[in-house]
């Protein structure tokens, strides 16, 4: 499908095709490129009052020259189309009441078929409310190459309260069950507040001024001992130190960068007893070890079997007392014959990616020199177990 874009503001929508040029308007992208015909989603999540609105208003007053639209996942489902202080009020029409419910359904193409109505917008934000779980609307929103989506997701942003936040991870999720039926694992522990920070790209730390330099280091610490993978940021009223690459354009599920990787493998205290990030190391590949790595992966991330358990194969691990949840799956793994794989995963949507990006330079992180590196977010993760079980699976 193609997208159409609106090169005016002020004349009413033109529509003109994205793989035909209009060199007649300013235009400030590549339109060769490719990405030009996929507009980028960030989903901004965060608990009840930790400063989503006021990050929004922020976004949307900056001056980023970007037609961003604002999706609101509230009772109204409202969106906003802001460009330059102008706003404009929309009405997304979905089939029943909340959005990460009928998205699967209506949503992409509900916002497709207002970004037809509109033009194409330059990015969209989508607000959750503060008790979603963004494990459940991420992967509706990455949807394949192939599928022809005419938006992609960018990345999660996750906003902490700084005073807060310690005190609602020891609050347990209210047991809820999920749109496909299935019930969270229950566990030690396990808060709303732990499912939007094990999700998140980007962790942003506001309402610092309400809280000690002390606590402050604290707070960090737990935050990045659940989710070594995200990015941390700590402000006062939502106020983050730029937009672009800090919140917007992070490419996080089509990138993985060594320096991530290699932060998260440095290993962090165990401080959280519901979710800790887990790194796995694996030496160079074949594309037949490759393969088997998929295969492992199905087994945990889908049926959440350990495929090689001491006892028996393929017996559950639950049986044995934990069973894996993984809820974020990143890696870059080493191929024999030359070249990096990235790996991409949220819940058991996974996958495997050419790195465009090879570092070879000492400076660029060892993630790439030697070993292949699995980083794995969730709970009930026994680090040496999983890295048995894939040797067995993979080397073995
Ligand atoms: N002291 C302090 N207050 C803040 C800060 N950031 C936001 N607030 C206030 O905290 C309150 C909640 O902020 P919102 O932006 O509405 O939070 P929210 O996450 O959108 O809240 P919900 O939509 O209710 O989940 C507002 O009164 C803000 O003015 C901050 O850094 N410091
Ligand atoms: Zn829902």
């Amino acid at each position: 499908m193609d997208s159409d874009m609106d090169f005016d503001d002020d004349a009413p929508p033109m529509l003109v095709a994205a793989d035909q040029p209009d060199d007649t308007e300013n235009l400030s992208v590549d339109v060769d490129d490719m990405s030009l015909t996929r507009v980028p989603i960030t989903i901004i999540t965060g608990y009840l009052g930790a400063g989503k609105t006021t990050l929004m208003n922020y976004i949307l007053n900056e001056r980023h020259g970007k037609k961003i639209a604002v999706i609101l996942n509230d009772i109204e489902k409202s969106l906003t189309v802001s460009q330059e202080g102008q706003q404009v009020e929309e009405w997304l029409e979905l089939a029943n009441g909340c959005l990460c419910c009928s998205v699967k359904d209506t949503g992409v193409s509900a916002i497709e078929s207002l970004m037809e109505k509109r033009g194409a917008f330059d990015y969209i934000l989508l607000e959750t409310t503060g008790l979603a779980d963004p494990g459940n609307l991420a992967p509706l929103f990455w949807v394949d190459d192939g599928l022809g989506s005419t938006i992609y997701l960018d990345g999660i942003v996750t906003l902490v309260d700084a005073k807060n936040i310690i005190r609602c991870l020891s609050e347990p999720t209210p047991a809820e069950t999920q749109s496909d039926g299935t019930e969270h694992a229950h566990g030690p522990h396990l808060s709303t507040a732990h499912l939007q920070i094990s999700h998140a790209d980007v962790i942003v730390i506001n309402k610092a001024d309400l809280v000690s330099e002390a606590e402050l280091e604290q707070v960090k610490a737990r935050i990045s001992s659940i989710n070594a993978l995200a990015k941390i940021h700590v402000t006062e009223h939502s106020k983050v130190p730029a937009l672009e690459g800090v919140l917007l354009d992070l490419h996080a599920y089509d990138k993985v960068d060594a320096d991530s990787i290699d932060f998260a493998s440095k290993g962090h205290s165990h401080l959280d007893p519901a979710i800790s990030t887990t790194t796995l190391t694996l030496p160079p590949l074949s594309s037949a070890q490759l393969d088997k790595l998929d295969t492992f992966l199905r087994n945990i991330l889908w049926t959440r079997f350990f495929i090689s358990h001491p006892e028996a194969e393929g017996v559950s691990v639950e049986s044995a007392g934990s069973r894996p949840e993984i809820h974020r799956t990143k890696g870059r793994l080493v191929m024999q014959e030359g070249g990096v794989k990235l790996l991409q995963g949220v819940r058991e949507v996974f996958e495997f990616i050419d790195a465009a990006d090879v570092s070879t330079s000492k400076a660029s992180g060892s993630a790439d020199r030697g070993n292949g590196k699995l980083v794995f977010i969730g709970r009930n993760l026994v680090p040496a177990a999983l890295q048995k079980s894939l040797e067995d699976a993979v080397l073995g």
